[in-house]
């Protein structure tokens, strides 16, 4: 018997695939579409001051929709709990995929650079900063693409992308000399600088600046001084620098990145940035719900463009993840 009435019919549990802090990941297949999914439950009592986070969390997830964004599909909350039903990401941690090969190479590490490139530059054209660029942030779908994760520290200033930010956040060892002085930061460079280290660590399979001792690590991040190992090409030396530059006005932006010639080497083609996903339904996906619960397409395409994350918001972006996986658009049993 699922320990969750909330989730019966709706999603058949398997195994924990993950706990950590306050939730537990567990694997589980939509029934309407066979499709796998990860739901990550959390208990309100646990939380204490993490409450704020889901929030900010999900309220950020619905507003984003990116091939190398980990999807929310739906959000079910309770007395007691919060469930995140997520995109399934089953080949892990990008940071444990570096400690197996110990350092990628250059070809390697710009695969998923650019991916990297590309979240980024979507959430700040949404007005978000993830504020906790890591590797560990970072999971490989099944098909070895990239997808950002845990929204929790994200900010979206009211004032736009320009104004700035005061919380201290994020993991120490990623963190913007800016951000640790405890100087008010833009969240925009604090990514970029992030995106530095996480370059650093894809191609060197270690920290640029490491310390056990807090204020030690703050000092090393403040001097902007990192070792370059020889194996570093010229132009991945450069680009690091670029991102690495402890005055935040002379950091690299995020535009410039884009067409960066490190970046467009093996590619010859700026990173295409923008969300694969169309602003209007899909006609297949809507039909066959149509069918499935017995209304016209019309009153269909009302329902599913609310967007109430639900479960018809799941089963809808399910269906759609079939269709570009190039699977049959059907629901598994019907009426
Ligand atoms: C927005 O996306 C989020 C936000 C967040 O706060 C947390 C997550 N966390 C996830 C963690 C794990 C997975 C996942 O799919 N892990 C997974 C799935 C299958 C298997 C494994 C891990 C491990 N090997 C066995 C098979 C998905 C989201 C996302």
């Amino acid at each position: 018997m699922s320990q969750f009435t909330e989730l019966r019919g709706l999603y058949h549990l398997r195994e924990t695939i993950g706990s950590g802090g306050f939730a537990k990941v567990k694997l589980a297949y939509h029934a309407l579409t066979g499709e796998k999914v990860a739901i990550k439950i959390m208990d309100k009592r646990s939380l204490g001051e993490d409450l704020p986070r889901v929030k900010t969390e999900i309220e950020a997830m619905k507003d984003l929709c990116h091939q190398h964004i980990c999807k929310l599909y739906q959000v079910i909350e309770t007395e007691t709990k919060f469930f995140m039903i997520l995109e399934y990401c089953p080949e892990g941690e990008l940071f444990d995929y570096i400690v197996s090969k110990d350092k990628l190479s250059e070809e390697e590490a710009r695969v998923f650079f650019r991916q990297i490139v590309a979240a980024v530059a979507y959430i700040h054209s949404q007005g978000y900063a993830h504020r906790d660029l890591k590797p560990e942030n970072l999971l490989l779908d099944e098909d070895q693409n990239l997808k950002l994760i845990d929204f929790g520290l994200c900010a979206k200033p009211k004032g736009g992308m320009d104004s700035q930010l005061f919380t201290c956040c994020g993991s120490p060892a990623y963190a913007a000399p800016e951000l640790v002085s405890g100087r008010e930061y833009l969240g925009s460079e604090a990514d970029l600088w992030s995106m530095g280290i996480l370059l650093y660590a894809l191609l060197c399979g270690y920290l640029p600046f490491d310390d056990d001792k807090i204020p030690s690590l703050y000092k090393k991040i403040q001097s902007g001084k990192y070792d370059t190992p020889s194996w570093l090409s010229d132009e991945s030396k450069s680009l690091i620098a670029s991102m690495l530059q402890v005055d935040p006005k002379r950091r690299v932006t995020i535009r410039h990145l884009l067409a960066h010639p490190w970046l467009m080497a093996d590619a010859q083609c700026p990173v295409e940035w923008h969300s694969k996903y169309k602003r209007c339904l899909d006609e297949d996906c809507l039909t066959e719900l149509a069918v499935h619960y017995g209304k016209t397409k019309k009153d269909m395409e009302a329902s599913v463009s609310e967007f109430k994350f639900d479960y018809l918001t799941a089963t809808y972006f399910l269906l759609l993840e079939k269709k570009m996986k190039g699977r049959p658009v059907r629901l598994l049993n019907k009426i």
